[in-house]
């Protein structure tokens, strides 16, 4: 399959928008009223620190909208009002908020239903008008909807494609892609769609167990066991991976992803003669600003004095999820939520404990004064953190008067 090929004469076709309708400041003052805030509008400017009674506030210093989202929102909401009468599709959630994606079930933007665990694009039809999220979609449903005449706006974040275009070179290279990342995620299903050998790794264990596999061989059966939902049609861990490049999911944890790369490289290193590594590895930083940015901020957070972290985000988000799991690394007692309304009633808090189901906390917010941490993933919106804060002014106000 020529997947360049392929998106060559997509993006010349009439059919395939990605660059919006020029119609920003038409869609500004909706945006602007569903997501953004003047009180955390204010927090930016004043040092990213609010203090009110019993509460101090200190947001992290990068946090919330990355501008891939922010370009993914607004053209989906310019799509609407480009084709104000069309049906309009998405073919996964936009963004992984839950907020953003019923906005969008509000305006009449369908979600592709599932038949059988499967997206049934039956229901789609010639002429209609479908989104791809900021995750991309796969080869094979931007090559289907293509065919079925649609027409295509592609919000997919260039720093995704960019992930897209290494793969590209490592197959025309016929070096297997080493993808870290999460294999059922939206954003590494379609990155591995453009690949022609892969295997995903989730972790540095995955990857040192894959690195074992390299260096000293070991059971075919066990590795394919432990791979087998995570690896291309055919793979063969004896042959596939004499020759590997590496790619990533835009938001895994920045410091995993280069330990990943490494390991890699020191392995190939050994295995074939420095000399000939080129032939056998290759690697290009795919981690995005974004990510990087808010993972710092999170790190420079933790080392302040704090009584607690509250992390705001989809329960399904990925950054969001590192951002907590940089919290709990540094013994901080800290609770993921996805919306002010897990605050509540009284002095309670549903929230996600990471790699568990949903728990409700009673008198979680502690008597006198405290010192809150608040960071949000890149798929938040402001309106969500500053409806988070109200809250637990609120909260304070009335355990003070109590
Ligand atoms: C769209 C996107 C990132 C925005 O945050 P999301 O929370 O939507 O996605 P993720 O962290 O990958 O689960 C892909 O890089
Ligand atoms: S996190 Fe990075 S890759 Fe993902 S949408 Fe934002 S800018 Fe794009």
């Amino acid at each position: 399959m020529d997947t360049k090929a392929f998106k060559r004469a997509l993006n010349s076709s009439e059919q395939y928008y990605r660059k919006g309708f020029g119609r920003e400041t038409e869609v500004a003052p909706v945006l602007q009223s569903e997501y953004q805030s003047n009180l955390i509008q204010q927090l930016r400017e004043n040092n990213f620190t609010l203090q009110r009674g019993e509460v101090t506030i200190r947001l992290a210093e990068a946090f919330g909208f990355c501008w891939g989202v922010e370009r993914a929102v607004a053209m989906a909401y310019e799509t609407r009002q480009h084709f104000p009468s069309d049906r309009i599709w998405i073919t996964n959630e936009i963004i992984h908020n839950p907020s953003v994606n019923s906005n969008l079930r509000d305006m009449q933007v369908e979600f592709i239903p599932m038949k059988d665990k499967q997206k049934d694009f039956s229901v789609v039809g010639k002429g209609d008008v479908v989104i791809l999220p900021a995750f991309g979609a796969s080869f094979q449903e931007m090559q289907l909807l293509n065919e079925k005449g649609c027409t295509i706006v592609d919000t997919t974040c260039p720093w995704v494609s960019k992930v897209w275009n290494t793969v590209e070179k490592h197959k025309k290279g016929n070096y297997t892609s080493i993808i870290h990342g999460k294999y059922n995620h939206e954003e590494t299903i379609a990155t591995s769609s453009f690949a022609n050998k892969y295997l995903v790794v989730l972790n540095l264990a995955e990857a040192e167990y894959v690195c074992n596999y390299i260096l000293k061989g070991g059971k075919r059966d066990e590795f394919m066991a432990k791979f087998h939902k995570a690896c291309s049609a055919g793979f063969n861990p004896d042959t596939d991976l004499e020759r590997i490049g590496i790619a990533n999911q835009t938001t895994m944890l920045k410091g995993e992803t280069e330990q990943i790369g490494k390991l890699f490289e020191r392995t190939m290193m050994r295995k074939y003669r420095p000399g000939q590594l080129n032939q056998h590895f290759l690697s290009f930083n795919t981690i995005c600003d974004a990510t990087q940015e808010r993972q710092d901020a999170m790190f420079k957070l933790v080392d302040e004095k704090l009584d607690l972290m509250i992390v705001i985000g989809g329960f399904n988000s990925s950054n969001t999820t590192h951002l907590q799991e940089i919290a709990i690394e540094q013994d901080i007692l800290s609770y993921h939520i996805d919306s002010a309304e897990r605050i509540g009633p009284g002095n309670r808090i549903q929230h996600k404990p990471l790699h568990r189901d949903l728990e409700v906390v009673e008198n979680w917010l502690p008597q006198g004064s405290i010192a809150i941490g608040i960071t949000s993933g890149a798929s938040t919106p402001d309106k969500v953190v500053a409806d988070v804060l109200e809250k637990i002014f609120e909260l304070k106000a009335a355990t003070v008067v109590t």
